[in-house]
Parts: C-alpha cells; structure tokens; sequence
C-alpha cells in the first residue's frame, strides 16, 4: 500500500482517463479539481490563483477554462511544466524560499483568491514515510497559502489519510472559516487521498510559526512513541516487536532520562516482569548478571539459540522472539511463578493410561498404513506417467519436441522413470540384454547382484521380472512411440497448410532426388526390389505423385499417359499403369536391339531430345564404350543405353530379344509419340536446378556417362530401411541425401521459368473474369429490358423517357458494386486535441484516431491474445 500505485493499462483506462483524453486535460486528475469546484464553486469569482505542485497542468488547464477571462493564474512544480495558454508556469520546490520568492516577484502586490495544492511527495518507497512527506508538504504549501491568500480565499489541498490527518485539520481550523474534507468521484477508492477546502481564510496579522512546523504541528503523534517505550501500549509495542519495518522515527529525540541508543536488560526483568513483550520491543540485549541469572544461563533449556538471541534483540525474527517468550514460560515454570507443572504431570498421567494397547492391533494399524502408502506410491507413480505422457503428446502437437525427444523419454520411463540419457545404469541394462555384461563382469558374481539390486531400486516398484518382459515392455513401447509419430504427422497434415506443401515438395525432391543410374533389371530382379533408395523407390515414389497429379491436373496429363519411362525424366511423364512392368520389358528388349536402338528408352529420347542436347551427338566422345559401333552409339541415347546395361545383371550380358507381340501393344498405344514427347518437353523440360547442372555439365564435357554411372554407386544407393521407424525415415529424408552440384545459371534460368509460369492466370481468376463479364451481361440485358418499359408508356413525356433510359442504362454499364466512400482520419493532436464534434474543415465521413489509445488498444489485444495462448496451454 505503501508504494506510489504503478499506472497500469488496466488503471489508466478507467471512466476518467477516457474522459481527460477526450476533454483534451493532461491529467485525470483534472475531474478532480473539476468536482471541487462543482461543489465548492471557487474558480467562476477568483482572479488570481496559484497552484502548487501543478505538472503536468491538469489543475492549471481547468482552472484556466472555469476563471473569468484576464485573470492570473500561476503554477509551480518541481518538474518544468509545457506552457497552457494564460498561465505563467516556472519550475521551484515549493519547501524552498527561492520558490517563495519567485511567487512574490510574479504576483507582486497581488493576493490570490485560490491556492491550490495536488502535491505528493516523489519518494515513493515506504507508506509511513510517504505520508509523513506529504503532510510536511501539505504544511509547506499551507505556509505559502497564508502569506500569499487573500482575506476570505480558498486553499484546496491534498492530504492522506493517516496520523497527522487530524492534526492538519486542527491547524486549518485555527485559519479557515470552513473546513471541509471531501473525496470527489473521480480520486480512485483504493487511493488514500482526500481533499480539504478551507475557505474563508481569516488573514490573522500573524501566525504564530508553529501551526506551520512540522516538529509542532505533528509533535502530538510523535510524542506516543516515548509512550510506547515506556511500555504504556501493549499493543503498540508488540506491532513494535513483531513488525518493526513499521516502527515510527523519533522526531523528538529520546524518552526522558534515556540518552542511549543501546538498552541492555537484566534476564530477570524479563522473566519477572509482567510486560515482556514491551521489554522485547524496547531492549537490545538480555544480560545474565546475578548469581540467578548466571544459573538460568547454565539451565539446558537456555540453549545455546536462546543465548544468541539474548545477545542481539534487534535482529531477532518472529520465531525468535516467540522462543525466547516460551524460554521465558520455562524458567518461570521452574521457578513456580507458573503451575502448569501440575498440569503437565497430570497430562502424562493420561497418556500413560493411553499407552496400554494391544500389540496385535498396533501391528495390524501399521500394516493397514504401510499398505495405503504403496498403494498412494502406485497411483501417484502411474498419475505422473499420465501426466507425462499428456505433456509430451502436447509438446509434439506445439511442435516443441522432437520425435527422438519423446523415444529417450518414453524409454526412461520405461526404465524407471528417472533414468537420463547418458545415465550408466541405462547402459549396463542394454549391456546386459545383449549379454555383454556378462563379458564385462566377467565371473564377478557380486558386481551383478549389486547392479540387480540397483535396478530394483530404480524401477521402485516396477520390477521388471525377466529379460523377455523388458523386451516386450520396450517393443511395446517403441510401437507406441511410432503411433504416436503417425498420429503427430496425421495431425500435421491436417492441420497446417504449410505441412502439406512440404510433404507435397518431398515427395517430388524424393521422386527426382539422384539415386544413380540404375538398370531397370533392378526392379525386375526380386530381391532388388527389397532395396529402397534406388531406382526402384524413385519409381514407386514417381508413381505415387504421379497418381496424385494426374487427379490434380488430368488435363495436362492425359496425352502423356505411358509414354515413357527411365531416367531422370520430366515430371508426369511415367504413369502408374497395369501395363508398366510389361513395357519395362519391353523397353529392355527394344534397348537391345540393335536396331531399335534410337527409341531403346522413351525417357532417354525426352531427356536428350531437348533443345540444350542439339546438335550434341558426341557428348561422350571421351568415353569409349564397347557397344559404340556407330556414330548414334557414341551420343548420349546411346550413353543412356549403356547405362541401364551397366548397371544390369551382374554378369552384363546384353540379351537380343525378339520384338513381341507387348511391343506391337506399345506402338499401338501411342501413334504420336513423338509430338507427345514434344508436348512433354514444352511443358516440363529440366525443372530441377540438378537436373539443369547435370545437363550443362554435360553439354559443357565437363563429366562423362560413366562418371555419371559411377557416381550412381554411392552410399545413398544401397541403404536397407527395412525395420527402422517411420521418424526416424522422415529424418533420414530429409538430411540424408546426396548433394547434387547445382550451378548459379542453373537457379537463374529456372527462377526465370518459374517467374514465367506464375504470370500466366490462374484458373480461378480465369473463372472470376469470366463470372464478372457474365454479370455485367445480365446487367446489361435488365436495363435493356427496363429501358423498353419506359419507352414503351405512354404516360411520360419524350424528355422524361430520355431522361430515365439514360439512367437505366448507367446503371446497367456501371460495375455494380458501389463506390466506397472514404473516411478521413483526424489525428487527436495539436488543434484537434479534446475537440468535441467535427474537427474543422473536415467534410465528409471522419474518424478521429491517437496515437496512444491506439497503442494501449493494441497493448489490450495483445494481452489478451497472450492469456488466451496461456490458458491454451
Ligand atoms: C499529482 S501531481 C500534480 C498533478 C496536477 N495537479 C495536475 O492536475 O496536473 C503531483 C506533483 O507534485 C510535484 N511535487 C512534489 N513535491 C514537490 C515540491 N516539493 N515542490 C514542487 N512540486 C512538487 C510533483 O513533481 C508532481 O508533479
């Protein structure tokens, strides 16, 4: 309470605050000074006023729009206050002669009608001291209002609620006609203020100058604490002794007779007396002087606490104090001052009767307590496995855990609960279950049962019976784990957006992501299809997407359907289709025929036939393969033949085949092959920055077919995932991959593809063009037909016709929504502050906006929303 109340948003934005920053005050407290005068009605008659302690100006502000024109009006504040117009302001300490004397030299011979005075004093640490300030400025601003106030003129202060209140009013009285104490609406509850007016000032020849100091006006108060040093107030003393944050200063000096800041008492004063709380509050020291004294100090129950106690009373604490009381309790019990010996002694007389119980009753009590603490013990343990379990799933859905975050929790708590990551015990468990503690251990049958007894103890309770069960126990919870992650990732996708479009980019990165060049035998072998990574899961991954591009955008895509397959191709350009591993073979067939060889791979021919290809017939003249008999075998439809040979059976026997009747079914299938693969290039081309170096790269000779076909063996081709979890897949995905080298021109050339496509309309905008031309058409043809109608009565005159047609038909070409009407924003500053009404020289729709309520709504919303998320959570 004692501490200047903090303004916060939620304070400031009261009736009052609005109210003020309406009216354009720089205060509320404005209202305040407002309300007096409504009631006392002191402002409309003065002609010259002087406020004390007047910044920011609020008090000032009114008094200037409620006092008649031409009158003075003088503020003085610590702080500089901006100027307001008809007011002379400066910057005093109103305590200050200088203060005096700059009020003097402004008013001269003038009296003033009003001194008012909101001062407080800017310390603002402890209550009692804040309030002692402001009655000593209270007296400060009263002693300037009697030498400067004219006879029959009103002082209105401030004054807290406090001990020097009554004196304050005392000394009023002694120099006002009327005095009255007054709290206006607008003075907040919770503040102690309150407002005298004093009027009628009596304008005595003189003062005597003790009603004005303070070490008179207030002695009256001050002089209760010799009174309470001399152990007058129980009560006061014992607010002394167990509150001594709130003691009072002496502002008189010492009680009479007591010159010395430092009280030693005899421990018999204290024992003996019948007021020890008062000797608590006043002494510093008990001291243990006489031979009886000396005998207490060397007593058991004077315990060495006790003794340090009696060394320093000031320092004490509550508890302190109250042992030392119940010490007191003992000696006197000792000494027979007290009989509660008696009492004592029949007490343990009960209790010994008390004590004959019978044992089996005792040990059954104890096994019932022991029974319901294990079970407390279970259900406490299995409450904050739940609760656990409910943070984490929590945390994965705020996205604040990691997949292996939850893995090492669940499995802590499986092993125990409170086992860490690095913890040893951890390890030597999974030592042991693969039986290499065995071999640590050795023989050492002692360290074994050490370590069992230790685990016992971890799974405090849990005792996990034999390695089997911990097994299951860990699958299981492994399983659980990986639920867990797929309802996370099924949430995720649900959820975000966002989400969605970077499984979107994965799978394609995933379907175009270089995995080497590979044979297709691969997939026909079986085994080889067991193999993820290669070219089979490019495959599977291409038709996965390509399923769900075809939905997407069939018709893009419905030429296209199966008319290629192999390597690094253009999206869309394989399709999912019963008749794929027939065509694969096909393709090995055709790929080997000598003859056949130019369209040996429909994927190879989209890859090279592009425009970055022409004209390269020897991009790997470098390379000399066995099979390059002819010119065409030395171009790249060639190297990609080879490649699929390359990485072929192991024995890499090319195997002639007859062309069958699958072959027939292919061409069949597609009679334009070529223009669908020129459709394909036109609308796909290299789309991947890789796909662009790679090609450049090759155009430039910078790398060969079998530098491609060896880079195609590398470790990201032969990775088994058979059996790993599905989090840990996802983050192999996306980090544990090859780093194709992608040059700056690749990016740029596909930036500027890509900057291409964007600018084409989309669909949707396609449609709303097309929705607003047909609506500007209906538009049209009702105003046409109304327009008939008019021409068509005969009750108006041509002019008339004319004149509504027009109309119809401007209303029929306009755009059909209405014009919207702007709103002008007035900033509440400057000439617009506390204006009431239309701003001036503003026509039209207004709103009127500051700066600083904007800012405390914003503040308000903000708060808000952050309560909101906490509750959330
Ligand atoms: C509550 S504010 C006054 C508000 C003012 N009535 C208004 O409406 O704008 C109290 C003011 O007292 C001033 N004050 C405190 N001690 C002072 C002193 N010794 N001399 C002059 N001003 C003092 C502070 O600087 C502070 O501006």
């Amino acid at each position: 309470m004692g501490k200047v109340q903090k303004k916060t948003g939620k304070g400031r934005l009261d009736k009052y605050y609005k109210l003020a920053k309406e009216q354009g005050y720089r205060a509320r407290s404005a209202f305040k000074l407002i309300q007096l005068n409504k009631k006392y009605a002191f402002l409309e008659t003065a002609r010259c006023t002087i406020d004390l302690c007047a910044a920011p100006g609020g008090w000032l502000q009114v008094a200037s729009k409620y006092m008649p024109a031409n009158s003075i009006i003088v503020g003085v504040d610590l702080v500089p206050i901006k100027p307001i117009p008809r007011v002379v302001t400066f910057a005093a300490d109103i305590t200050t002669p200088q203060c005096r004397n700059l009020l003097r030299g402004e008013l001269k011979d003038w009296k003033a009608d009003v001194v008012l005075h909101d001062g407080a004093p800017n310390v603002g640490t402890a209550w009692i001291q804040d309030a002692y300030s402001q009655a000593e400025l209270v007296l400060m601003s009263l002693k300037l209002a009697v030498e400067f106030l004219a006879k029959g003129g009103t002082f209105v202060t401030k004054v807290f609620r406090s001990v020097d209140y009554n004196s304050l009013i005392w000394v009023f009285n002694q120099l006002f006609g009327k005095v009255e104490a007054t709290k206006p609406p607008s003075s907040r509850n919770v503040s102690a203020e309150i407002f005298v007016v004093c009027r009628d000032f009596l304008a005595p020849k003189s003062i005597d100058p003790k009603f004005l100091d303070p070490r008179h006006v207030f002695k009256e108060v001050a002089a209760a604490d010799p009174a309470i040093d001399k152990g007058s107030s129980a009560n006061n003393v014992q607010a002394n002794v167990f509150q001594p944050e709130k003691k009072r200063r002496h502002r008189d000096g010492y009680a009479d007779g007591d010159y010395t800041l430092h009280k030693t008492i005899n421990a018999t004063d204290f024992v003996k007396g019948k007021d020890p709380i008062a000797v608590l509050g006043t002494a510093n020291k008990i001291a243990f002087l006489t031979e009886e004294e000396r005998e207490w100090f060397a007593m058991d129950i004077t315990t060495s606490d006790i003794k340090a106690n009696c060394e320093d009373l000031k320092v004490l604490g509550k508890g302190d104090f109250k042992s030392l009381l119940k010490w007191r309790s003992a000696i006197r019990e000792e000494l027979g001052l007290d009989n509660r010996t008696k009492e004592t002694e029949e007490l343990t007389e009960t209790v010994e009767i008390v004590e004959d119980v019978d044992e089996e009753h005792q040990i059954s009590e104890e096994l019932e307590r022991l029974n319901a603490e294990a079970a407390a013990r279970m259900k406490r343990e299995r409450r904050r496995a739940n609760e656990l379990k409910t943070r984490t799933i929590q945390r994965m859905q705020l996205q604040m855990t990691a997949p292996l975050d939850i893995g090492l929790e669940q499995q802590d708590l499986a092993l125990g609960g409170q086992d860490d990551m690095f913890d040893l015990g951890g390890t030597e468990r999974g030592l042991r279950k693969t039986g290499g503690i065995e071999r640590l251990i050795g023989d050492d049958g002692d360290a074994v049962e050490e370590s069992e007894e230790e685990e016992v103890e971890e799974n405090d309770g849990e005792v996990l019976d034999s390695e089997e069960e911990r097994e299951r126990k860990v699958d299981g919870l492994e399983a659980e784990l990986d639920g867990l992650y797929d309802a996370y990732q099924e949430r995720l996708r649900e959820r975000d957006t966002k989400f969605k479009v970077k499984e979107a980019r994965r799978a394609r990165a995933e379907r175009e992501d270089w995995s080497g060049i590979q044979s297709e035998h691969g997939s026909d072998d079986e085994s080889g299809s067991e193999e993820e990574g290669g070219w089979d899961k490019m495959q599977e991954a291409k038709e996965d997407v390509s399923d769900d591009e075809t939905s997407n955008d069939e018709d893009i895509h419905s030429s296209g359907e199966s008319t290629s397959q192999g390597v690094k191709r253009p999206r869309g350009a394989d399709r999912a289709s019963p008749s794929r591993s027939s065509k694969r073979v096909k393709l090995v067939t055709k790929q080997e025929e000598p003859k056949l060889s130019m369209s040996s791979s429909k994927a190879a021919q989209l890859w090279f036939s592009q425009d970055v290809f022409s004209g390269l017939d020897d991009v790997d003249a470098d390379d000399h393969e066995p099979d390059a008999d002819s010119k065409d075998a030395a171009s790249a439809k060639d190297w990609e033949s080879a490649a699929r040979v390359s990485e072929d059976d192991d024995d890499f026997e090319v195997v002639p085949q007859e062309p069958d009747a699958a072959m027939d079914m292919w061409e069949a299938e597609n009679e334009n092959v070529d223009e669908i693969k020129q459709a394909e290039i036109r609308q796909f081309g290299l789309y991947t920055p890789e796909t662009v170096t790679l090609a450049q790269q090759l155009v430039n000779r910078q790398t060969t077919k079998t530098q491609l076909i060896n880079d195609g063996f590398n470790r990201y081709s032969l990775n088994s995932k058979e059996g790993l979890p599905s989090w840990f897949l996802d983050d192999e995905a996306k980090f544990y991959k090859p780093n194709l080298p992608v040059t700056k021109e690749a990016v740029i050339a596909l930036r500027q593809k890509q900057r291409a496509l964007d600018a084409r309309p989309i669909k949707k905008i396609a449609e709303a063009k097309a929705r607003k031309k047909f609506k500007a058409q209906q538009r049209l043809e009702k105003a046409l037909k109304k327009a008939e109608g008019v021409n068509a009565t005969t009750d108006m005159s041509e002019r008339e016709k004319a004149q509504q047609i027009e109309k119809l038909m401007r209303k029929g070409m306009s755009s059909g929504q209405k014009a919207k009407k702007d709103i002008k924003v007035v900033v509440a500053k400057g000439a617009h502050k506390g204006i009431k009404g239309r701003p001036k020289g503003v026509k039209g729709r207004y709103a009127m906006v500051d700066a600083r309520m904007r800012k405390e709504l914003r503040a308000k919303k903000r708060k808000e929303k952050a309560k909101k998320n906490r509750r959330k959570t």
